[in-house]
């Protein structure tokens, strides 16, 4: 039976039967039968039970779009259900909830920072504009949701409350707390939650439902795509113009809160509670479903930036080198869904490959961590993670943690990833795992401040993906591929190559020639080479020794470059001698021999930053000259093969004649 115990919802959402879910599958399409809207139709969308919902009278007309991670009109179930439950008598309404801007459990941190919030006024500015457009408005209160939404039901005497489902801890604690207001009023409302396509793929589609979720990613996608392939329902047509009928007469919109309003408790300094842009910045990132719209059309129509996604989403620079949905996912602008429709419709229409396929398979590790946090509920913020491993011990630096915060631990990558977190918002993939590692692996801090710092910086904050990435980064999530340990400056070098990442956000290393070997670890540089870097000095020297990998490859690897590195600072002392010599004799003559050992240890100086520098190109050229020597053998063994089979062949033809006709064989011989 697929009953709702298997999704691991709380017990107040557990109802109805598998039958009746099955009937009212297609409940998120506009156009089914109205009794339908009154029966459970799946887990996630009721608190009330169908009698309850039947024998209400339903007298009065304005219903309630309770808007939360879904700032959208377009593909937007919530709002559909609500028109036509009010039959376009909707009160759309936004709640800036100040619990969602207090301070976070652990560190203390503001929970939403300047970026964010600015981020989301716009994204509700947007919504009020489109719903402008349809007729009708958006009411925007600053307060928590179970007091503004039941005075407002109150006041218009509203029968319903249509709301998306939300799984995650504070979430839900507020749909209880909300429901529970609601139900003290004299002529309570009913609260309708439903799952407003917050995922590509709707968890009752799921063919063993959430509670049999597979733990490792590469076991859900097969999941996902074995036949016949769970399908990604087809996103909704935003309301026709005209669907939504005037707000009534009296009802104040209100206006979108400042930032002041919103982050004078959990922001002090005023400085910090206003959100300039900076010019350095990937995107000039705008919250609301008119850019997000214009984001996705650009990526795959315009640009065809899609089409390269696979070789160039792992890059660290730019606009383009992923597709920046996240921001605009994680506020509901667009739906999942209705990407991933985009997706195939663009592989339909131009081309499918790889890269299409990523970014498909992106959105999935996307829909994976969210019904992975509705299966492990509160285990996703302990310290022991989904895994409830609680054998590591956690260290509480403060000023370790500072360092890795404002960028100043001394190792490029994290430096220049945390400072452009710190003034954009935004960071990429790869800059957030290695910095997750850094926190994690190196400085062994405990995880969830690096996380709830996440939380207050990010423009794309997502609780599910948040946690989920940060609970595999210190390997207490339930997939068991996890518990990485990424260097820091193999990975700068790697995505990197010329050091540009690091010279945009950290100016000390801009002296620094491009390509140099050192740029990701500047400390090390020969001390003459770094006095010719005007600002290095300024960069802080690592305060912690990154771990050596326990692989012995890397291991012997390292040693080798150590060894160089020693060589090279051999040299350097060997200079640094020569010039204190003549600096001691203050002579402008020099003997020969003395001119000649001079030369000599300049030039082993200069051959070895050369070979060090050159060392990370070795392993290019090798694998390029590999590759050919490969290619060069193979079609030699393919000619040879030819060769053999011809003369194979003749020898057997010859053997064939000589079999048919035995007398020509006498006569040739002959
Ligand atoms: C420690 C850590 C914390 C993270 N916190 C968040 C977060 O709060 N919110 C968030 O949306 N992403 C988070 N991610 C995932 C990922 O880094 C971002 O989604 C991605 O960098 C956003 O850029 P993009 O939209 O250009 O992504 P693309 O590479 O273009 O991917 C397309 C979309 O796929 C989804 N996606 C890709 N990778 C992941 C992933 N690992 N987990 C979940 N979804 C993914 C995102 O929705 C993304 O927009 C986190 C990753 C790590 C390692």
């Amino acid at each position: 039976m697929r009953g709702f115990m298997r999704h691991g919802v709380p017990s107040m959402l557990k109802h109805g039967s598998g039958a009746e879910r099955s009937r009212t599958r297609p409940i998120d399409g506009i156009g089914q039968p109205r009794v339908w809207r009154y029966r459970r139709v799946c887990s996630f969308c009721s608190f009330r039970t169908c009698d309850e919902l039947r024998n209400g009278v339903e007298t009065r007309r304005y219903v309630i779009a309770w808007f939360r991670a879904d700032l959208r009109v377009r593909d937007n179930p919530v709002l559909l259900a609500a028109i036509r439950a009010g039959k376009g008598h909707v009160l759309p309404v936004y709640c800036f909830d100040p619990r969602s801007f207090g301070l976070t459990d652990q560190a203390k941190f503001p929970k939403c920072a300047a970026p964010r919030a600015q981020f989301l006024r716009e994204c509700v500015e947007d919504l009020r504009n489109s719903l402008r457009a349809l007729g009708s408005d958006l009411i925007v209160r600053h307060g928590r949701p179970e007091a503004v939404l039941s005075e407002l039901a109150e006041q218009c005497g509203c029968s319903q409350v249509f709301g998306s489902k939300e799984v995650a801890r504070d979430e839900t604690r507020v749909e209880e707390k909300l429901n529970a207001s609601l139900a003290a009023l004299e002529n309570p409302p009913e609260l309708t939650l439903r799952w407003g396509a917050s995922t590509m793929f709707h968890p009752d589609d799921l063919p063993d439902g959430v509670a049999q979720l597979p733990n490792a990613f590469v076991r859900f996608r097969r999941v996902l795509e074995r036949q016949p392939p769970v399908p990604m329902r087809s996103p909704l047509l935003p309301p026709a113009k005209g669907a939504l009928q005037p707000l009534p007469e009296g009802v104040d919109c209100g206006a979108i809160p400042s930032m002041d309003e919103l982050l004078k408790e959990s922001i002090p300094a005023e400085a910090e509670r206003c959100f300039q842009l900076d010019a350095r910045a990937a995107l000039p990132f705008r919250g609301g479903e008119t850019a997000a719209l214009a984001r996705v059309h650009y990526y795959l129509w315009e640009s065809d930036r899609i089409f390269k996604f696979n070789y160039t989403r792992r890059g660290l620079r730019g606009a383009d080198y992923s597709s920046k949905f996240s921001a605009w996912l994680a506020h509901g602008c667009v739906s999942a869904r209705d990407i991933g429709h985009e997706i195939k419709r663009y592989e339909r229409t131009r081309k499918a490959n790889l890269s299409t396929q990523r970014l498909v398979h992106e959105l999935m590790v996307r829909d994976h961590f969210r019904f992975l946090a509705m299966r492990v509920g509160d285990a996703l913020f302990r310290l022991g993670g989904p895994r409830g491993r609680l054998d590591f011990e956690w260290k509480h630096d403060r000023a370790a943690f500072e360092a890795w915060c404002t960028g100043a631990t001394g190792y490029p990558l994290v430096d220049a990833s945390m400072r452009e977190l710190h003034r954009t918002g935004f960071m990429s993939d790869r800059g957030r795992r290695s910095v997750a590692s850094f926190l994690i692996k190196e400085l062994r801090i405990d995880w969830r401040w690096g996380a709830e710092w996440f939380e207050s910086r990010l423009l794309d904050y997502d609780v599910h993906s948040n946690y989920g990435n940060w609970t595999s980064a210190a390997g207490l999530g339930v997939d068991p591929r996890e518990e990485l340990r990424l260097n820091v400056v193999k990975q700068g070098r790697a995505f990197d190559r010329y050091g540009l990442y690091a010279k945009l956000w950290l100016p000390e290393l801009k002296a620094i020639p491009q390509g140099d070997y050192f740029m990701y670890e500047p400390h090390r540089k020969p001390a003459a080479e770094r006095a010719t870097c005007a600002n290095l000095e300024q960069y802080p020297a690592p305060f912690v020794e990154r771990k050596r990998e326990p692989n012995a490859l890397t291991a012997l690897s390292a040693r080798l470059r150590e060894s160089r590195v020693r060589e090279a600072r051999g040299a350097e002392s060997r200079r640094d001698v020569w010039q204190g010599r003549l600096a001691a004799m203050s002579k402008s003559s020099i003997t020969d021999a003395e001119l000649d050992d001079l030369v000599q240890s300049l030039v082993v100086q200069q051959s070895v930053a050369q070979s060090g520098r050159e060392s990370v190109d070795v392993p290019r050229y090798t694998y390029t000259a590999l590759g050919v020597a490969l290619v060069v053998s193979v079609l030699l063994l393919i000619g040879a093969w030819m060769k053999y089979h011809r003369w194979i062949r003749r020898a057997l033809e010859s053997r064939e004649d000589s079999a048919l006709f035995p007398s020509m064989r006498g006569t040739t011989r002959m």
